[in-house]
């Protein structure tokens, strides 16, 4: 089976040089790239105008999480900017995810619009501290029942998830999984973790990568590795 462009490279950086730098010397035919809250922010639209010039199809993963009206708009403008997928949070209700389908819809444009269940970084005692009783599986297959009855593209989780919503959405309903860490890689903050090549057996559609590959001595020589590995 083929695995181009399953992965998708979080561009974690402080400016757009630094992006740029390593953007530029990815092919697009092989991979995605995402930008996140810090990289919009200090770079803003033109970041992605000039991702798009290099010939890659963006994931802006800026989780909105607002009232119906205020993330509807956003997803609107998000839109607008013609990215391959944008995001919210699943927390923000049926009601917020509905008006962000309808946003998306106003641009004219038809990104992926998927919604965040449980952030990877958090684990079971995360979640309870938040007052959620639901255990991180019950939890995500929870948010991702509401996403899909807001008639949403997918969701975020954990690649420890995506069986279980394999066996519970359509082919189609797309599964994107952060924290994914090669088997010798530093997990940072994230909790519920992967591997690449177990990700993709458990039915993840996209993998979300970051500092494995752009904190690597050689960042291209990581993602290339990486590549490898699933490809076997
Ligand atoms: O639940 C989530 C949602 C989003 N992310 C984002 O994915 C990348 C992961 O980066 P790593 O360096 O590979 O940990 C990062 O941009 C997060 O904002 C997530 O990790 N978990």
């Amino acid at each position: 089976m083929s695995h181009d462009r399953k992965i998708v490279v979080a561009l974690d950086y402080a400016d757009a040089a630094s992006a740029l730098a390593l953007a530029s010397q990815l092919d697009p035919r092989l991979c995605r790239v995402k930008v996140g809250k810090e990289l919009f922010t200090a770079s803003g639209p033109q970041l992605i105008e000039a991702l798009h010039k290099l010939g890659h199809q963006v994931f802006l993963d800026l989780k909105f999480h607002d009232i119906p009206t205020t993330a509807g708009k956003a997803c609107e403008a998000a839109s607008r900017l013609g990215v391959w997928m944008l995001n919210v949070h699943a927390s923000g209700g049926i009601a917020m995810m509905q008006a962000a389908r309808e946003g998306v819809l106003r641009s004219g444009q038809s990104p992926l619009l998927i919604a965040v269940t449980v952030l990877t970084s958090m684990d079971q005692d995360g979640l309870k501290a938040l007052g959620v009783q639901r255990s991180v599986v019950e939890q995500v297959a929870h948010l991702a029942g509401m996403t899909q009855q807001a008639g949403l593209d997918g969701v975020v989780c954990s690649a420890q998830e995506a069986a279980m919503l394999r066996a519970q959405h359509d082919a189609d309903f797309c599964l994107v999984t952060p924290g994914i860490r090669p088997a010798d890689a530093s997990l940072d903050d994230q909790s519920r973790v992967v591997t690449p090549q177990q990700a993709l057996r458990n039915g993840a559609s996209y993998l979300v990568i970051g500092r494995p590959i752009t904190k690597a001595a050689d960042p291209l020589l990581a993602l290339q590795t990486i590549q490898a590995g699933i490809a076997a």
